[in-house]
C-alpha cells in the first residue's frame, strides 16, 4: 500500500495521533465565493476609515501575562494621543482588573470628550448585565455583543442548528438594549460581531446580522455597529473582499448601519485584507498597534495608517514619534518589534547593499536639488524622518556596501563631500576593514578609516611654509617641508600644485603628475575650512590623499605632499639633490 492510499483511508483523528505527519492532503481548499459583478477591485482608498484600537481587548486577551490597570492606563494614554476616537478597552465582564479598569476611567475621568469606549460581552445575561454595571456613569459608550456564527463552531463548540445559533444572536443583543436601558444618562451604541464570520455561510451571516439589526432599530441619529471579523485568516484577501461586498449589499437598513472589520493574520493578509474589505464598502476597521493580538495577532493599525500615509492620505492617526509608541507597546506587552516590521522597524529604512546605497544618496540629492513636489525616493517609500527617525538608520555600511554607500556616510555624518574619483579609493579601505571584521562598520569608524588612510600627514612630510610669486605668467615658489632635516624645495608651473609637483619631481629625481585634484568647502565644521583631495602618480605608482585647512592653498599644498609621502613607502624615494635649509 502507498503512502498515499494509506493516507486517504485514515481519518483526521487518526493522522493526528501520528505526530509529525506534515502532510497537506488533510486540509482543504477554502471555498470563493461567486460574486461576479464584484465592483470593489475597481475602487480606491481616498480616506480614512473609522478606527477602533482593539489593543486592550484583543491584543490583551493574548497576552503571555496581560496588562494590569496601570499598564492599561498607560497604553489608554497612547492610544488617544495617537489619535483614537473609539478604544476597546477590554472584556469587564471577564476578570476583576478589567472591570477596574474601565470604573478607573470613568471615576477618574480620564475618557476625553470625543473619545468613545468600547467593551466586549458574550450574549450572555449575567455577562452583560456586569458589563452595564462596569460602565455605570460613562457619558458615551459602544456596547459589543458577539456569538459565533460559524459551521465548525454551531456544529462542534455549540452543538446547535442555524436557527438556535440566530436565537443567541437576537437575545443578547434584546438584553444589551434592555440593560442600556437601565442607563439612560449614558449615549449607547450597539455593536454586534457575528464572530467567525468567514467561516460562516454569507446567507446565513446575513440572515442573522439583519435579526439583530432589526431588534436594535437603528436610525440616523442612531446607527449601529455590525463587525465583520475574519476571526480567523481561512482566505485570500480578495474571497474576504468578496464577502464583506456581498454583506454590503445584503444588510438592512445599510444607510443606518457602520460595517465595521476585524482582520486577524492567520495567513499573513491582515492588513491587505482590512484594505481590500474597505474598497469592498467598509466604514471601520479594528485593530492593534504592531499587529498584537491572538495568534498571529489582529490587523495591524500601525501598517494600515502607514499604507495610507505613504499613498497622500491623512490616515487621522499621528506616528510622527513612533518611539514612543514602540516603547510603550513593548513595555506593556513585553512583546518585542520585529526589526523589519513594516514601517517601523529598526532596519526598514536602511541598506546595507551597495547599489540601494548609490540609488538612495543619488536620489536623494536630487530629490533636493529639484525640490520635487512629491517624495520619490528611490527604495525609500516615505520619508523616515516623517516617523522621527534619523537618517543615520538609512545607509549602513559592511562587506556588502558600496563606494556611493561609503561616501554616503561621510557625507552625511561628518559634511565631507568627496569627489567622485575618490569614492573607489575610500570604499577600498572601508571595505576590507569590514570584511576583516565580519560585522558593520558605524560612522566613527568609517571617519576614522578615512582619517587614516587619507588625511593623516606621513611622518616627514609635512609643509612649514610657502612663498608664491608671478614670473612669465608661472607660478614660481618655494616651500618648507618638515622631514628628517628640514627641505627647502624650489619649483615652477601652472598654479601652486604644479610648482609643488615640478619642486619634488626634481629633489627626487622622478616623473610626478597630479592627475587628480578637488577642493571645496566642508558642510561642517568652521565655515572657512576646506577640503582637498589630490590623486598623484610618481614613477607611475598612484596615490591619493586629502587634507583640510582653512587655507585652501595650505590643504591642497599638504594634500599633494601628504599623497607623495604615502607613495614613498611604495616607491623608493632618494634625495638627487641637497637642497637642505
Ligand atoms: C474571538 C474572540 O476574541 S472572542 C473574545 C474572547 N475573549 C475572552 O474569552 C476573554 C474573556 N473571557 C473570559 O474570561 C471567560 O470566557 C468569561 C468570563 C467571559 C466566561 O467565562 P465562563 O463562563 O467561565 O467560561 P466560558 O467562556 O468557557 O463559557 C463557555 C460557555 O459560554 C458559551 N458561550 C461562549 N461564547 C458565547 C457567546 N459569545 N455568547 C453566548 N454564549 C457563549 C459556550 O457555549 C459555553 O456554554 P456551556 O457552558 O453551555 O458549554
Ligand atoms: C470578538 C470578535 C470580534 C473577535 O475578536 C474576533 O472574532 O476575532
Ligand atoms: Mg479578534
Amino acid at each position: 500500500m502507498s503512502i498515499s492510499q494509506a493516507n486517504d483511508s485514515k481519518s483526521v483523528a487518526q493522522q493526528m495521533a501520528e505526530a509529525g505527519s506534515f502532510d497537506h492532503r488533510k486540509y482543504k481548499s477554502y471555498a470563493p465565493l461567486a460574486l461576479r459583478d464584484r465592483t470593489w477591485p475597481d475602487k480606491q482608498l481616498t480616506k480614512a476609515p473609522i478606527w477602533c484600537s482593539v489593543d486592550l481587548r484583543d491584543g490583551n486577551q493574548a497576552l503571555i501575562k496581560p496588562m494590569t490597570v496601570e499598564q492599561k492606563v498607560r497604553m489608554f494614554q497612547l492610544l488617544v494621543k495617537l489619535g483614537f476616537k473609539q478604544i476597546e478597552i477590554g472584556f469587564p465582564s471577564a476578570a476583576q482588573p478589567e472591570f477596574e479598569f474601565a470604573r478607573k476611567l470613568i471615576e477618574e475621568d480620564l475618557i476625553p470628550d470625543d473619545v468613545t469606549i468600547q467593551v466586549l460581552t458574550q450574549a450572555r445575561e449575567h455577562l452583560i448585565q456586569k458589563t452595564y454595571e462596569a460602565l455605570d456613569g460613562v457619558k458615551k459608550a459602544i456596547v459589543h455583543v458577539y456569538n459565533s456564527t460559524s459551521t465548525v463552531q454551531r456544529e462542534q463548540t455549540f452543538g446547535m442548528n442555524k436557527d438556535e445559533i440566530a436565537r443567541i444572536a437576537v437575545q443578547g443583543a434584546q438584553w444589551v438594549q434592555d440593560y442600556a436601558a437601565k442607563y439612560p444618562q449614558t449615549e449607547w451604541t450597539f455593536q454586534y460581531s457575528p464572530e467567525s464570520f468567514t467561516g460562516t455561510e454569507v446567507d446565513y451571516a446575513i440572515d442573522v446580522c439583519n435579526q439583530v439589526i432589526e431588534t436594535w432599530n437603528p436610525q440616523a441619529t442612531k446607527p449601529v455597529i455590525i463587525n465583520l471579523p475574519a476571526t480567523v485568516e481561512m482566505s485570500t484577501p480578495n474571497v474576504f473582499a468578496d464577502q464583506i461586498e456581498y454583506m454590503c449589499r445584503g444588510l438592512a437598513q445599510r444607510d443606518h448601519v457602520i460595517v465595521s472589520l476585524h482582520t486577524h493574520n492567520d495567513r499573513g493578509c491582515g492588513v491587505a485584507a482590512t484594505e481590500l474589505g474597505l474598497m469592498a464598502g467598509a466604514d471601520r476597521v479594528e485593530g492593534a498597534l504592531l499587529g498584537n493580538g491572538e495568534r498571529t495577532g489582529n490587523m495591524d493599525t500601525v501598517t494600515l495608517a502607514m499604507n495610507l500615509y505613504s499613498q497622500g492620505i491623512d490616515p487621522e492617526l499621528d506616528f510622527s514619534n513612533v518611539q514612543e509608541m514602540i516603547d510603550v507597546c513593548t513595555d506593556v506587552t513585553d512583546l518585542p518589534v520585529h526589526p523589519r516590521h513594516p514601517w517601523v522597524g529598526e532596519l526598514v529604512y536602511t541598506a546595507f547593499s551597495g547599489s540601494h546605497q548609490d540609488a538612495i544618496r543619488k536620489s536623494l540629492q536630487y530629490h533636493n536639488e529639484k525640490q520635487l513636489p512629491h517624495w520619490e525616493v528611490a527604495y525609500l517609500p516615505i520619508n523616515p524622518a516623517d516617523l522621527g527617525r534619523d537618517y543615520e538608520a538609512v545607509v549602513r555600511i559592511n562587506s556588502q556596501s558600496g563606494k556611493g554607500g561609503v561616501a554616503h556616510v561621510l557625507e552625511r555624518d561628518h559634511g565631507i563631500e568627496l569627489p567622485k574619483w575618490m569614492h573607489g579609493h575610500v570604499s577600498k579601505i572601508v571595505q576590507k576593514a569590514a570584511e576583516d571584521a565580519g560585522a558593520e562598520l558605524r560612522g566613527p569608524q568609517i571617519k576614522k578609516l578615512f582619517d587614516e588612510n587619507f588625511i593623516e600627514v606621513p611622518d616627514g612630510w609635512d609643509l612649514r611654509g610657502y612663498d608664491l610669486s608671478n614670473q612669465d605668467s608661472q607660478t614660481v615658489a618655494t616651500f618648507r617641508i618638515e622631514a628628517a632635516e628640514p627641505l627647502e624645495l624650489k619649483g615652477r608651473g601652472q598654479g601652486a600644485l604644479e610648482a609643488l609637483a615640478d619642486a619634488l619631481s626634481q629633489h627626487y629625481g622622478v616623473t610626478m603628475k597630479v592627475t587628480q585634484f578637488d577642493e571645496h568647502a566642508l558642510r561642517q565644521g568652521t565655515d572657512s575650512d576646506a577640503i582637498a583631495s589630490v590623486c598623484v602618480t610618481v614613477d607611475g605608482e598612484e596615490s591619493v590623499a586629502a587634507y583640510i585647512h582653512e587655507d585652501t592653498t595650505t590643504a591642497n599644498l599638504q594634500a599633494l605632499l601628504s599623497a607623495v609621502g604615502r607613495a614613498a613607502a611604495r616607491v623608493n624615494l632618494t634625495a638627487r639633490t641637497a637642497e637642505t635649509a
